[in-house]
């Protein structure tokens, strides 16, 4: 028998008794399944892509198309009843849980000098980025771009900087099957990079070790890339079965040339940092054993220069390519969600998948 009414009635006030934040996407999750329950399917106007906190709770709502309502009151009461059992277990807040700004799991985010610091953190995954992650980087993006800070900056716990797409990300698939998920996968994309796209004031990369992928591309998009002499750049495409995104097809060629782009989104050549450099990529490279300190003076400086003169100089350098920009990024999404039904790309992540699972 499917939960009562009473049932649903408690769980949404279990829910404002939880000890331990369960996290946004289990808060959309909340959220999605709340909605569904009281009102069915979604029924309300897509809101604007800036409105990116109503949006992504418009999109977790709308992901649950014709769930009936006492489907979703179950899911609902059984997602509380496991939260109330982790929050129990688990009220002792580790350490490091401590550190990180509240409401990101996968982020930690400091701001100081002016500076707000994004670091990537799932340093046991190279900083895979998976769709928590994405969702995360938005909202962070979000609320430095209103926040007092005057540049933002990004960078990798750990060993890399990123190991790009969580290729796990795949493995995931909703209940509309493969179209639905590379829909769906192809509508994060495009509002992910065009959080960069938009991004109004200078983001600069502190790449302390390897990146991959889409860690790579949207460095195009970036002011500043100071590189780890440590960091390598590496976009594996072909051999995934992919294409290129990020706007790499056009930022990369007008960058380094079209030879040398090339042979990085086509061929997936792998460059140090000082190749990348010497490409136009990275802006300096530091040895690693001063990386950190050399790089954070520079900043603590750069970040006293006047914050509006900044903002305005990166809109003139930059606005005149944004329309454009939106467009690649537009039609690099609509590619990818085609090639992520391929062959060639579902051999190549389950290749991947199957060797990490040592089969
Ligand atoms: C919205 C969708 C946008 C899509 C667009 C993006 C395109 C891309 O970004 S394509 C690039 C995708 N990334 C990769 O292909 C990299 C895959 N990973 C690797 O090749 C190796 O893991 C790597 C060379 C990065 C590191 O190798 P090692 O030093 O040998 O470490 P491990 O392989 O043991 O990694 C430790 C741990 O992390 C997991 N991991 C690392 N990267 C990823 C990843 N990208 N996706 C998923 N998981 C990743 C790895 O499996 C290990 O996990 P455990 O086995 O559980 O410890």
């Amino acid at each position: 028998m499917g939960a009562s009414q009473k049932d649903f009635e408690s769980a949404v006030n279990q829910v404002k008794l939880l000890k331990k934040d369960p996290g946004n996407e289990v808060k959309l999750k909340l959220y999605a399944l709340y909605k569904q329950a009281t009102e069915g399917p979604c029924n309300t106007p897509k809101p604007g892509l800036f409105d990116l906190i109503n949006k992504a709770k418009w999109d977790a709502w709308n992901a649950l198309g014709d769930l009936p309502k006492e489907t979703a009151r179950q899911n609902y009461v059984d997602l509380v009843s496991g939260l109330r059992s982790s929050s129990d277990s688990s009220s002792q807040v580790k350490p490091e849980a401590d550190k990180k700004q509240a409401g990101y799991e996968t982020l930690v985010i400091t701001s100081e000098d002016h500076i707000t610091k994004i670091m990537l953190n799932r340093p046991a995954k190279k900083n895979a980025l998976n769709t928590q992650m994405y969702q995360e980087i938005m909202l962070a993006l979000e609320a430095a771009s209103k926040d007092d800070s005057t540049i933002t900056v990004f960078t990798g716990s750990g060993d890399y900087y990123s190991s790009g797409n969580d290729l796990t990300n795949f493995t995931d698939i909703p209940p509309g099957g493969v179209e639905e998920k590379a829909k769906n996968g192809a509508i994060l994309l495009r509002d992910f990079v065009d959080c960069f796209i938009d991004f109004p004031k200078p983001l600069v990369a502190v790449v302390n070790g390897p990146a991959v992928g889409i860690s790579v591309t949207v460095l195009g998009l970036f002011d500043l890339v100071y590189a780890s002499d440590r960091a390598t750049f590496h976009t594996p495409f072909s051999h995934l079965g992919q294409t290129p995104e990020g706007c790499s097809s056009y930022t990369f060629p007008k960058i380094m040339g079209l030879a040398k782009a090339v042979e990085m989104l086509i061929f997936g050549k792998k460059l140090t940092a000082g190749e990348a450099y010497a490409q136009g990529l990275v802006t300096e490279v530091f040895p690693d054993s001063t990386f950190e300190k050399e790089v954070w003076t520079r900043l603590k400086a750069y970040s006293k220069l006047p914050r509006n003169a900044m903002r305005i100089s990166k809109q003139i350098i930059r606005n005149h390519e944004k329309e454009k920009l939106h467009a690649i990024n537009a039609e690099e999404s609509s590619i990818l969600q085609e090639r992520w039904l391929s062959d060639e790309c579902v051999n190549a992540v389950m290749n991947f998948l199957s060797q990490k699972a040592k089969l």
